[in-house]
């Protein structure tokens, strides 16, 4: 027996591997694994060549678990190696890596993709010592190899049948997890499943004699051919449903697929499934698998594709994409960066194809599409570029449009007095149900986005699109919407206007957080009395925020909600009430509304001095105190609604107009809902 010591400065370097990999301890099996199906490959290829004379026979890899002993060995028929090449690639190549690797990431904290390059010496860390036992293809005796992690390792010679190679883990006494039966397969079935040499973990079981016990045969436990290294042609549409369950049992049938097969510039193959995605981006991310050669490495491929792609399924394979480097460098390497671009123009052409070539199929699709290629078009220039001339837009009468399409069907009616085209859409078409039949009245077309990143996309399209505007069907009143150079008749005044502002004003909801103003515009006779909009520019702010827009959007998300009270100067209605009221009754409105907002302001000194002091540590002086003017401001709104109440039908028929405008908004609730439906009975009754 030989003792020898690796070539590693570190004194002792496996348990800085253990520490530095973490989580991912189970990289082990992968790399063994796949060790042992380079060795077998290698074979093939000396036996294709001629170099070696022997028989191929049973090259199946084993992997198996002995409790008792607590190992783990790795069985290969491959090409095996002589004592010398022990030496060589087990002592320098293998432990020079894991140097090289340590000292590459030593000061970094980055995330490794997958660990490649760790390969055999990643043993270490789940073992107290490992065993090599190999004989080489070559007429050479077999060799026996151990290492327990120390530098020092022994080297004799052994006897092997035939040719191959055993790695034998004494696993160490905190990763007996790996000792369980099912962790090692549940690891097979993630790491090698795809591998191409059949790798055979224990026997295939029977249920006899109500138990189950093992056959003869081996249990295979993966598919050394998938479909995506065959070539398209030979596979049919149910070959890839089929290959979509396998990776997925749980998910839905996809929409449709694209197989991926580039051998140059660089090489990938792959299959990527478009799923239904209806909402909910994140629950739908991280389902593509990355393979490197049929090895899976990682399934989190964010960095190596763009992230709208992130939403596909299926598998990558490449070769060409670099795996022990951290994420933030593998977004400049410029292989990536090719098969990025060309996974995205593949993603593009085939959307591109069903649509030109089966529009009535892709308009079927498109709702679960439509997320996908907006997620795609706001986030990826090139991608944007490609979509403008497939993305959709859709009506509130289910009618489907291409961009161009639709500025060719909007443009009579929707271009504004400075040439701006203006679009008008609808977040909810049943809430939004009285501005939408407005908007038709007026022969405009509504279309619907109601999609989770719609705020966001409409904001893009009126930056992208030319001279375009978008606004939401309640975002005006509908004479406005488009705005058109058309005289307006006026039947009030603006000094009536401000004699009947107040009394609107009064009668706008109270004490929630959103705020009211009110404004007079010259609409048509049949036109609704009031309407209740709601700024385009602030709410889609507000939207954009809430949906996580980041950065400066949050200042909106925090403002309160704000309401226009648009009141229709020519309603008959309106003027009928302009009749009733006399300026006596607007200058007593006032003069309560000044009253109510001086005490207001004394209460709101009062609480400022209590702060939020325990109700027990208050001073009794400032209880009281709070407690009488509150007694006020409750007293002075009251005599103000019962001054109002006085009035009569005209005060009851400004609060029902401005209840019936907060009604078709779908506003009124609660409390406001009920009492309003009192009131109409009420007058209904009389
Ligand atoms: N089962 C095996 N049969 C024959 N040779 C092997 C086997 N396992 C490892 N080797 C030899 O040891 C070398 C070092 O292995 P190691 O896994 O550390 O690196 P690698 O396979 O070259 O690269 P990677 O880090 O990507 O896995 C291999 O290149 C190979 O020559």
């Amino acid at each position: 027996m030989q003792k020898g010591k690796i070539g590693v400065s570190t004194e002792n370097i496996f348990p800085i591997i253990k520490k530095f990999l973490y989580s991912d301890h189970e990289i082990f099996l992968r790399e063994l694994v796949s060790n042992a199906v380079d060795a077998t490959q290698k074979l093939k290829t000396l036996v294709g060549t001629g170099e070696c004379k022997q028989e191929l026979g049973d090259l199946t890899i084993r992997v198996s678990v002995d409790k008792e002993k607590k190992t783990i060995t790795v069985s290969d028929a491959g090409v095996g190696m002589t004592q010398d090449e022990v030496e060589k690639y087990i002592n320098q190549i293998a432990f020079s890596g894991a140097e090289e690797f340590l000292d590459k990431f030593k000061d970094q904290s980055v995330q490794i993709i997958g660990h490649f390059g760790m390969g055999f010496y990643s043993s270490f860390m789940v073992s107290s010592s490992v065993e090599v036992v190999t004989k080489s293809w070559k007429d050479a005796p077999a060799v026996r190899w151990e290492c327990d992690g120390s530098p020092e390792y022994t080297i004799e010679d052994t006897t092997r049948e035939r040719r191959g190679t055993d790695i034998i883990l004494h696993v160490a006494d905190d990763s007996e997890e790996f000792l369980e039966e099912s962790r090692i397969s549940a690891l097979l079935n993630k790491y090698c499943k795809f591998m191409p040499i059949e790798i055979a973990f224990g026997k295939k079981k029977e249920w006899k004699d109500s138990k189950y016990e093992d056959t003869d045969e081996d249990n295979i436990i993966n598919q050394t051919n998938p479909i995506w290294t065959k070539k398209p042609a030979e596979l049919k549409d149910e070959d890839y449903a089929e290959f979509y369950r396998t990776l997925y049992p749980m998910a839905d049938e996809p929409m449709f697929h694209i197989h991926l097969n580039v051998d140059y510039p660089f090489n990938l193959t792959g299959i990527l499934y478009f799923p239904k995605i209806s909402n909910n981006i994140d629950l739908q991310k991280n389902k593509i698998q990355l393979y490197c050669n049929q090895v899976f490495v990682t399934d989190s491929v964010e960095g190596i594709v763009p992230e709208f792609l992130t939403l596909l399924h299926g598998v990558i394979d490449s070769p060409d994409i670099p795996l022990n480097v951290s994420r933030s460098y593998l977004q400049s390497d410029a292989n990536v960066k090719k098969i990025s671009n060309h996974i995205t123009k593949k993603v593009a052409d085939r959307l591109s194809t069903l649509f030109k070539n089966e529009r009535e199929t892709y308009e079927q699709k498109w709702a679960d599409l439509k997320l996908f290629v907006e997620y795609g078009m706001l986030t990826d220039e090139k991608f944007y570029d490609s979509a403008a001339k497939f993305a959709m837009f859709k009506d509130v009468d289910g009618k489907h449009y291409t961009f161009e399409e639709y500025k060719d069907a909007i443009k009579e009616e929707q271009t504004d007095k400075d040439g701006k085209l203006v679009y008008i859409y609808s977040n909810d078409p049943e809430a939004q149900y009285s501005f939408i039949q407005a908007a038709k009245a007026h022969q405009y077309n509504v279309m619907v986005m109601d999609g989770q990143l719609d705020s966001h996309f409409v904001q893009m399209l009126e930056g992208k699109l030319e001279n375009a505007q978008f606004v939401r069907v309640d975002s005006d009143v509908m004479d406005n919407l488009v705005r058109k150079d058309k005289k307006k008749e006026w039947k009030i005044t603006p000094d009536e206007q401000e004699n009947l502002k107040p009394v609107f004003e009064a009668n706008t909801p109270e004490g929630g957080e959103a705020m009211y103003h009110v404004s007079f515009e010259a609409l048509s006779e049949t036109a609704a009395p009031v309407v209740i909009t709601q700024n385009e520019f602030m709410r889609r702010m507000k939207d954009m925020s809430q949906m996580g827009g980041g950065g400066g959007m949050n200042f909106y998300g925090k403002m309160p909600d704000s309401y226009n009270v648009v009141v229709n100067a020519n309603h008959p209605l309106v003027t009928e009430i302009k009749d009733d009221l006399n300026t006596e009754l607007k200058d007593k409105i006032t003069e309560y509304k000044a009253k109510l907002k001086a005490e207001e302001d004394v209460l709101a000194d009062l609480n400022k001095q209590k702060g939020d002091k325990k109700d027990e540590d208050v001073p009794a002086e400032l209880k009281t105190r709070i407690e009488e003017v509150e007694g006020k401001v409750e007293a002075i709104r009251k005599e103000e609604s019962d001054m109002l109440g006085s009035w009569g039908k005209s005060h009851k028929i400004v609060h029902q107009l401005i209840d019936l405008a907060l009604l078709s908004n779908n506003m009124l609730k609660g409390e406001a809902l009920n009492s309003f439906l009192k009131r109409s009975l009420e007058m209904i009754s009389r």
